[in-house]
């Protein structure tokens, strides 16, 4: 479980946080608010969206959850320890698949890229080599540990840095933009496999701008406006209450899924 307690995190200079400019000086010296006192709990097991037009604090809010950002206020904690006390604990409880996966992917083949993580934890050969197994099976790929990184597609790319997560065997799989760049297959290969793995009971968060897909898939959708939450609710419900907040949502259809 993942539990962010009036978190508040600032980008810049300046600021104690106290009195907004208003008067007019563009407030050079003001700190930009990311996240405004957000308090969240992300139980074990939900499917979790977390959606808002650019610029509304969505990564900044994510990254905190394993200690990639560490908030101005407030306090996270992963399975009941605060992150800053423990950050090996937290960055092993929650997999954190970044926005380009050209920013995560390490290697030149796609085994030694699943196996980076495990063999950096100093796992024997015999259990990193299983989970790289289980972690490409997981993501559809299994058997393709050979094949070289920068011959895949851009949905290849994306499920390999998945797996690579995968490999490292989170609570909770945090993917930032996890379909920016993708066309529309490889963003239903990457959507399926998300919802397979979700099925087989990994904790998911999905960042994103854009719902097409995943609002069916989410137990729970998060939307933030300005650093705050606007909406927190089942998804049809947050559906209806998001076009103010500039997010793209499916055009009919998608929804079907009963809530309760
Ligand atoms: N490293 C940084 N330095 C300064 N300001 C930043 C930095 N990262 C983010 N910001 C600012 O913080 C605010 C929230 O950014 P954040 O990236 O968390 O939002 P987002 O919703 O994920 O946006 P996007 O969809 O564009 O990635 C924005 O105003 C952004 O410009």
């Amino acid at each position: 479980m993942i539990e962010l307690d009036g978190v508040t995190c600032r980008y810049g200079r300046g600021g104690d946080g106290e009195g907004d400019d208003e008067d007019g000086d563009e407030g050079v010296d003001d700190a930009t608010v990311a996240v405004d006192d957000i308090s969240l709990t992300v139980p074990d097991g939900e499917f979790l969206v977390v959606a808002g037009a650019n610029g509304s604090g969505k990564t900044t809010l994510v990254r905190t959850f394993n200690g990639l950002v560490e908030p101005d206020a407030g306090t996270v904690a992963v399975n009941g320890t605060p992150v800053d006390e423990d950050l090996v604990a937290a960055r092993s409880a929650v997999g954190m698949v970044f926005q380009d996966p050209r920013d995560q992917l390490v290697a030149a083949t796609v085994g030694a890229d699943v196996a980076f993580g495990p063999e950096n934890l100093g796992l024997a050969h015999d259990e990193s080599d299983r989970r790289v197994d289980e972690a490409l099976a997981a993501v559809n790929m299994a058997g393709r540990e050979r094949e070289r990184v920068d011959s895949l597609s851009g949905g290849e790319r994306e499920r390999v840095a998945i797996a690579g997560a995968l490999a490292m065997e989170p609570d909770h799989l945090v993917l930032d933009e996890p379909f920016t760049g993708l066309d529309e297959p490889a963003r239903r290969s990457v959507v399926e496999r998300l919802r397979a793995l979700h099925r087989e009971g990994t904790s998911v968060v999905v960042v994103t701008h854009d719902l097409r897909d995943v609002a069916a898939l989410a137990d729970r959708i998060v939307g933030l406006a300005d650093g705050r939450v606007a909406v927190d609710a089942p998804p049809e419900e947050a559906v209806s209450a998001l076009p103010g907040l500039d997010v793209r949502v499916p055009e009919g259809g998608g929804l079907d899924e009963p809530t309760g």
